[in-house]
């Protein structure tokens, strides 16, 4: 069944810019509250702004949270229980930011790849480790995982990102195995370059033959991606590629729902011995 939106605890890291900022904007239009998860204290204040303006009921909050999703977990941890005490459960998080640094393998730092891979892959473990039990709990819940195009190919100067981006589709895929049984669902989205001002600052480290791949592609509106990938959230519907992998992932799947029951049996055993 698909996630009603109106009343739903919607947290979005990233949510102070860009994609992120849309994906609030468009669940906010929907009857959401918003939690806001990002570093910058202006720029999260000056989105939270913006987006009040798109209010449809007098009930509606959007909740600001300053806070390195990459750096300490217990830190991400407590902001999250801070956000569930404010506005309850958390009913679907969007894992949104993340950073892209371009250059030739030889020419980027290789703190740049430590950066990447823990900004981009860390910082949507980290949330979504926070919030997965609850969920579980409640039979409750959406995971969204923002990848790339770059996160489904490897492309020229993207020895870092697509990495980093990669490790999120492994991620999401495994994850979602898991918590099925529970009624929680994980979905990834890889959009394209999309006008932002987190795009507009890659821009300026691209190497012309980055630059000239990007180019055979057009530029997509935050706007525009943000609805499709709040959509594919709230209606879980099945790819081609999924759809090839059907008969693999319905028999591991029906491995795990069996563990289930039998983990749920054995402890109606112990309680009545
Ligand atoms: N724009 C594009 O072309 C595409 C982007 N993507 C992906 O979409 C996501 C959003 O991109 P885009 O909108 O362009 O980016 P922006 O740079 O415009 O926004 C990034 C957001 O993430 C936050 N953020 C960055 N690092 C951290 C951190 N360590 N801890 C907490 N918050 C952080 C920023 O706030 P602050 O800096 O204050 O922390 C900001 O809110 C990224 O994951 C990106 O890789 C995917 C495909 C295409
Ligand atoms: C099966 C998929 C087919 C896709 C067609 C390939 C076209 C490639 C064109 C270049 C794409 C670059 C994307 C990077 C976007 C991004 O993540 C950064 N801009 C972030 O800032």
């Amino acid at each position: 069944k698909p996630l009603a939106l109106p009343g739903a605890h919607v947290v979005v890291t990233g949510g102070s810019s860009g994609i992120g900022k849309c994906i609030a904007i468009e669940c906010y239009k929907q009857g959401a509250f918003i939690t806001l998860v990002a570093r910058n204290e202006d720029k999260l204040l000056q989105a939270k702004k913006e987006i009040e303006k798109h209010s449809i009921n007098d009930k509606q909050v959007v909740l600001c949270i300053s806070v390195d999703v990459s750096q300490d977990y217990s830190q991400v941890e407590n902001v999250i229980k801070q956000a569930q005490e404010k506005l309850g459960p958390v009913d679907m998080l969007v894992n949104c930011a993340g950073m892209s640094l371009a250059g030739k393998f030889e020419d980027l730092e290789v703190s740049t790849f430590e950066r990447l891979m823990s900004v981009n892959y860390l910082g949507s473990v980290y949330p979504s480790r926070a919030v997965i039990a609850t969920m579980k709990e409640r039979r409750v819940g959406r995971v969204v995982f923002v990848s790339s195009q770059a996160g489904q190919l490897g492309l020229f100067g993207y020895t870092a990102y697509s990495s980093s981006k990669f490790a999120i589709r492994g991620l999401a895929e495994a994850l979602q195995m898991e918590v099925k049984p529970y009624n929680v669902y994980v979905t990834v989205a890889y959009p394209p370059d999309t006008d932002t001002p987190g795009f507009a600052k890659e821009n300026q480290t691209k190497p012309l033959e980055t630059r000239l791949i990007s180019e055979t592609t057009s530029v997509c509106k935050p706007e525009q991606v943000a609805k499709q990938i709040v959509k594919d959230a709230i209606v879980v519907t099945m790819g081609l590629f999924r759809t090839i992998a059907l008969f693999y992932l319905g028999s591991f799947d029906s491995i795990v729902r069996r563990c289930m029951m039998q983990k749920a049996k054995s402890e109606t055993i112990d309680k009545t011995a």
